[in-house]
Parts: structure tokens; C-alpha cells; sequence
């Protein structure tokens, strides 16, 4: 997951591959809180790991439940047949609807003494209709901010359900979700009756509930769209076990992604086309567009078709959430397209229409809106613009936008925020760069170059590390590859020269966060030693050495951008790079430096040793025929001997923003 401040995609062209999706929020959500109200274990596999399930599995366990989660299965003893908390319990419900509203009616109608709250925005989200129908069948909970909007507490209730319970379908579908998972538990002695009061929407959700209430052992007899009937005496009974398909919300990037990116096409797997979730019907939207499609059980396949895309008008009231994705594939089409009946927008994780609207107006594109509408006009190759992105706390604004990368104009996007992704597809983007291909020029790499102990590799990881870039310490294939050398018996000098190079040019090496592991053993103490050093300088002097190195540099440029740290970064590996940092302090400074860095690693060292080598060192470095440290001629220079890492880093990031400017900052 990109936990930073902001994500740079840079131009992207194409896209071929297959991407596994993660399971579904609606259905993972639902099996959780089924499962919790079972009597028994049952055995989830595929689960979303995300926020919303997250904040599901805390509130299980405060209630009681078993949970145990290994990877994406997770293990749920229920409370069917058990005491139910009688102690006061406050819930933090996050920003998560799929948990708020269900989880609040089952409480509700079981009874105890509890309290629901969330995120600010949670709190500006509407509960009261859901309240209204409960409090209507005798269940009791006071509003403790503002009537209407959680938070809420919830106590004992005094059920009355001989008559219809009435519920509005009109503004949210999971009221009667909520309504109809939670209800079983007082069929003891009567049949129960909910009747929907004005147009049900997102009927598609309501399937999904009905399924799988079905599958839990609840047969809810349907009449119309207009009333449900839960039969007396429904007991929740554990399926055993429960696979949730792939979601199909998610699913709708990848399936725009093929129908947009010149490629191959892109495979999606975990969900099929005789998906039970309503948003897989965005397919025939996506078609419509111009997606060419074919799919099978568990998987769908996706080609670009008609291209530009073709304008639609669409009613989207069975395809609320995939249909933000329709948004931003109408910038690649042929004339305008208008999304209807999406009222539901306004009242999500943020007001969606609006935010639809500014943010592809930021793009370029000419937009106008209603109160359940939008129409986005299609946006010319050069009319597009660089845009950094504003995504509410809205894990579709940003997914939906990321999708821009692939303007004809090349220009980059910056997403902020991306890490709210994590609601539904915490690895959204990395799934996205998977798959994403683009030019190697447009694959950003900063250089930072620099003698020993300049505090390269420092600078380099935590500039990487903000920007959600890709890190490499070139001197650490200098490194192992001396290391490996010895290991076989070479020597350092020119008459081992071939044999060394043969040895880099398959070099089994592999970085895992801070290890280096060669041929998959820890060399990191062996090789980050003042001899390994020492060593590493030797061999770099070699020609073909370093040659045989070149590749292996190189593959390390991949999206969205990397950092790369060394003696000829911006010299000879990336001469192309749009930044270059030559980094120095004085050899006093540095030699202070390294002496406590070896020492708070436990190695003994000398001060004046330590300068007279790091000083014999920088003198082989700049002095060598090939490749020898000095600053690239477009390259800033940093002398860092006054200055604390902070400021270094802050340094570089300023100097990167100036030459990244995005449009319209928020
Ligand atoms: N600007 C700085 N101010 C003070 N110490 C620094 C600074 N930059 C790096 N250091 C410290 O100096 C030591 C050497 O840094 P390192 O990144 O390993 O250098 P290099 O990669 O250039 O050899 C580390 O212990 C690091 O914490
Ligand atoms: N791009 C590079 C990186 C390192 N080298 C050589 C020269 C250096 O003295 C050694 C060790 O580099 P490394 O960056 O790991 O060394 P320091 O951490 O700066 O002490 O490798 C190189 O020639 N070219």
C-alpha cells in the first residue's frame, strides 16, 4: 500500500496482464456479521482485508466472537446460542457504512447497552431512516450528536413486531439490509413483514443479501420488490465454509483499464460474469463504451475495442458505485457522456458528483451537473492538463483517476492521499502498476551521487520512501559482487576481471526491505563492513565489472519511479534522469559520521582510520578510467556537512516539486 502524502503516476501507455482481485467489501461484510450470528465455526476464505472488514472483526471481537484471521481466511465462532455482552460497549465504526448499518440493527434488535461511533465524516453520513424502522419495532436508540446521523446508543428493546415494519428504500439500500440480516433474531414465536416504502434502489445489493442470508439458512420469501417476508422460527445456520468472489466494484478499473490501455489485454480473476454482485453488470456498460469482453466462471477478459470510446447515456441506479468508473472512461470518448439516477452519489463516503465534477474539470474536461446527474464531456489529446487529484477520503475517487495516467497529452496525475484505497483494495495501485506499461523516459528516477558516507543512501531511502518510490543502492551490487568474488576464490584484481564480470552479470541477488541476500543467504553484515567497502571499490574499477552491472541497474526503473543512489546514478546509468543530486560533506564530517554508525552497530572503529580510508576510497572512486565520481554536469550539489537528514530530505523534495508542478493544489 502507498502510505504517502501523494502519488505520482507518470504517463502510462498501455496495459496487458492479469490481476487478482481482492474479495468483495458488500460480501465480505455480510459473511462476517452471518457468521458472528451463527451458532458455531464458520470458515471465511478470500476475505477483503481492508478498513471496513477491519473495523467488522474489531467490533466481532468486542462482542465476543471468536476470530481467527491466517492470510485471507478467517476463522468466526459465532454467537448463535451464547450470552450476548451484557457490559456497556463502545464501537469505533470508522468510516466503514458496510459495518455501521447492519452491525447497528443487529445490536438494536438483540438489545444491550452500546455505543456506535465513527470518523467526523461518518457522522455526516444519514442513519435515520434505519433508526426510524427499528425504533418502529420497539428497538431503542437515542442520537448523542446530531438526529438522524450516528453517533448513536443503542439498549434494550421492547420488540412489537406484529405489525409491517415499514423502511425506506430510497436513499439507501443497506437500511434494508441491515434490516433483513438483523431481524431473524426475533422469529422466535412470529413471522416478520418489512415493507419497503417508495422506489427500493440498489436492488442489486439487496440480491447479494438475500443470497446470502440464503446460504445462512434464511429463506426471506420476496413478493415484488415491496415486501419481505422472514419466516417464523429462521435460525442462522453456519454454511461450514464460504468462499466471497472477487470484487466487482474493483473489478471495473481493470475492466475500464483493458478497454482504455493499448496492449494485450487484461485478465481479471476471482470474478466472473454470473457474479451474484449487482456492479458486475458494468460490463454492458463498458461494452456499450466500446470494451471488448469475454468471460468465464471466475474470470473476465478485456480488449480494447472502439476506440476513442463512444459517448453513452446511461441510467447507473443498478450500478451506483461502478458507475464513478463510467466518469472517467467518458474523458476518452467520442462526445459527451451523462450518468442518471445517481442521486446515491451525494451520500457517500463524500459527496461523489461534486467530487467527479472538480476533479476531472481540474483535468481539463467540461462537466456539468445536477442533483442526480452528471455529464462529462470527452477531453481532446491536447487539451488535458497535470492535475494533483483531491480524493475526499474516497477509495473510488482515486481509483477512478488513476485511470487519467493514460491521456493522449502524456501528461502525469497526482493522486493525493492514496492510501484511502485501503477501504476496499489496499494494493490497488501496486496491482495497477502490475499490469501498466509506459516508455522508460517516463519513468521518473532521481539520482543522488556522492562520495562515502555523504549520507546517499539515507537521503536516497527516505526521498523513496515519501514519494513511493523504488530505492536502489548501487553500491550494494558493487558490494556483493567483491563478496562474491572472494567467495569463489577470485581476486580483486584485472587478471580476475572476466570471471568477476561473469559472476555479476547473473548476480542472485535480492533486496528485502533492509537485507541483501545473495543466493538467498543474509550477506548484509558481510558485505556493509569498512573492508567490504573497501572491496566493492576495488572491483568497481573493473570495466567490465561495471558493465556487467548495467541490466541489472536498469531493471530497477519501474513505475511509478525510482531512487537511486551511487557514484555515476546520474553520469552513466540514468544520464536521462530529470533530477540529479550530487551529495558531499567534508571528510571530517564524514568520517564522524560513519564512526557512529559503526559503532551503534556494534563494530569497533578508529576515527583517523576510518578518514584516512573513506579518503583512499573517494581517490580510487573519482580517479578510475571508467565511470568516475564526479557530479553530472546537470546535477545539484548538496553539501549536507551543516545539515540534518530532515533538512537534506526537504531539500531534494523541494527541488522535485519544482520540476513536478501539478495543477490546481488543494
Ligand atoms: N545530513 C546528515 N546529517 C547527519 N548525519 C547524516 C546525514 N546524512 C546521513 N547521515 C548519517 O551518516 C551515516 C552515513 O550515511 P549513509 O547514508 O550510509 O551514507 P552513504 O550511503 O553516502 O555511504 C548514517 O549513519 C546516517 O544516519
Ligand atoms: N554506482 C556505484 C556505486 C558504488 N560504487 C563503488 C565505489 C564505492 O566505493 C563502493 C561502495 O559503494 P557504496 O555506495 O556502498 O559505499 P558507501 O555506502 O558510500 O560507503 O562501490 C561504484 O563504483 N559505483
Amino acid at each position: 500500500m502507498f502510505s504517502t502524502a501523494f502519488l505520482d503516476l507518470p504517463a502510462l501507455q498501455g496495459a496487458s496482464g492479469t490481476v487478482t482481485l481482492p474479495g468483495s467489501k458488500s460480501i465480505s461484510n455480510r459473511v462476517l456479521l452471518l457468521s458472528a450470528l451463527c451458532q458455531g465455526t464458520t470458515v471465511v476464505h478470500d476475505l477483503l482485508d481492508s478498513d471496513d472488514t477491519r473495523v467488522m472483526l474489531a467490533a466481532l471481537r468486542q462482542l465476543g466472537c471468536g476470530v481467527e484471521v491466517a492470510g485471507t481466511t478467517v476463522t468466526i465462532t459465532g454467537l448463535g446460542g451464547r450470552a450476548w455482552p451484557t457490559e456497556a460497549i463502545e464501537f469505533f465504526m470508522g468510516n466503514a457504512g458496510t459495518a455501521m448499518r447492519p452491525l447497528t440493527a443487529a445490536l438494536a434488535v438483540q438489545g444491550g447497552d452500546f455505543t456506535l461511533k465513527g470518523v467526523p465524516r461518518m457522522h455526516e453520513r444519514p442513519i435515520g431512516d434505519l433508526v426510524d424502522a427499528l425504533r418502529e419495532l420497539g428497538c431503542a436508540i437515542d442520537y448523542l450528536g446530531n438526529d438522524g446521523y450516528p453517533p448513536l446508543r443503542v439498549r434494550q428493546p421492547s420488540l412489537q413486531l406484529d405489525k409491517p415494519i415499514p423502511v425506506r428504500g430510497d436513499v439507501s439500500s443497506q437500511f434494508l439490509t441491515a434490516l433483513l440480516m438483523a431481524l431473524p433474531l426475533a422469529t422466535q414465536d412470529r413471522a416478520i413483514t418489512i415493507e419497503v416504502v417508495g422506489e427500493l434502489i440498489s436492488k442489486p445489493y439487496i440480491e447479494i443479501t438475500l443470497n446470502l442470508l440464503a446460504r445462512y439458512g434464511i429463506a426471506v420469501e420476496r413478493q415484488g420488490w415491496e415486501r419481505f417476508v422472514i419466516p417464523e422460527g429462521s435460525r442462522y445456520q453456519s454454511p461450514g465454509t464460504i468462499h466471497v468472489e472477487a470484487d466487482a466494484s474493483s473489478a471495473s478499473y481493470f475492466i475500464a483499464l483493458g478497454a482504455i490501455a493499448e496492449g494485450k489485454g487484461i485478465r481479471i480473476q476471482g470474478v466472473g460474469a454470473d457474479s451474484i454482485q449487482g456492479d458486475i453488470r458494468f460490463m454492458d456498460a463498458a461494452e456499450q463504451m466500446g470494451a471488448k469482453i469475454t468471460s468465464g466462471p471466475n474470470w473476465l477478459e478485456i480488449q480494447r475495442g472502439a476506440w476513442p470510446l463512444k459517448g453513452i447515456t446511461l441510467d447507473c441506479n443498478h450500478i451506483p458505485d461502478a458507475a464513478m468508473t463510467l466518469a472517467v472512461m467518458a474523458l476518452y470518448a467520442d462526445g459527451p457522456t451523462t450518468l442518471r439516477n445517481i442521486a446515491s452519489w451525494r451520500v457517500k463516503e463524500t459527496d461523489r458528483i461534486a467530487a467527479m465534477a472538480n476533479e476531472s474539470r481540474k483535468l481539463g474536461a467540461t462537466v456539468e451537473e445536477g442533483p442526480d446527474w452528471i455529464t462529462i464531456h470527452a477531453l481532446p489529446a491536447g487539451q488535458w492538463k497535470r492535475a494533483s487529484i483531491h480524493t475526499y477520503d474516497d477509495h473510488r475517487v482515486a481509483m477512478c483517476f488513476s485511470l487519467a495516467a493514460f491521456n493522449a497529452a502524456q501528461v502525469p496525475v497526482r493522486i493525493e492521499d492514496p492510501k484511502c484505497v485501503a477501504k476496499t483494495f489496499p494494493d490497488y495501485f501496486e496491482a495497477l502498476f502490475s499490469v501498466a506499461h509506459t516508455a522508460a523516459q517516463n519513468i521518473p528516477v532521481i539520482c543522488i551521487d556522492g562520495p562515502t558516507a555523504s549520507g546517499k543512501g539515507t537521503l536516497a531511502s527516505r526521498v523513496a520512501a515519501a514519494l513511493g518510490y523504488h530505492y536502489l543502492d548501487s553500491g550494494a551490487l558493487y558490494r556483493v559482487t567483491a563478496h562474491a568474488a572472494l567467495q569463489a576464490g577470485l581476486t580483486l584484481e584485472a587478471i580476475d576481471e572476466a570471471a568477476i564480470a561473469k559472476l555479476a552479470r547473473s548476480l542472485p541477488v535480492r533486496f528485502e526491505g533492509d537485507q541483501v541476500l545473495l543466493d538467498g543467504v543474509d550477506v548484509t553484515d558481510a558485505i556493509r563492513s569498512e573492508q567490504g567497502g573497501m572491496n566493492a571499490s576495488k572491483v568497481s574499477v573493473l570495466p567490465a565489472v561495471r558493465d556487467a552491472l548495467v541490466d541489472l541497474q536498469h531493471s530497477f526503473q519501474r513505475l511509478p519511479g525510482l531512487l537511486a543512489d551511487g557514484r555515476d546514478m546520474g553520469t552513466v546509468i540514468f544520464p536521462e534522469a530529470p533530477l540529479k543530486v550530487f551529495l558531499t560533506a567534508s571528510a571530517a564530517k564524514r568520517a564522524e559520521r560513519r564512526h557512529k554508525q559503526l559503532i551503534s552497530k556494534g563494530f569497533s572503529a578508529n576515527i583517523d582510520a576510518l578518514r584516512a580510508d573513506l579518503e583512499a576510497r573517494d581517490a580510487r572512486d573519482m580517479s578510475r578510467s571508467v565511470a568516475p565520481l564526479k557530479p553530472a554536469q546537470d546535477a545539484l550539489q548538496l553539501d549536507n556537512s551543516s545539515l540534518t537528514i530532515e533538512a537534506s530530505v526537504e531539500q531534494v523534495m523541494v527541488w522535485w516539486q519544482s520540476r513536478q508542478v501539478f495543477g490546481s493544489p488543494t
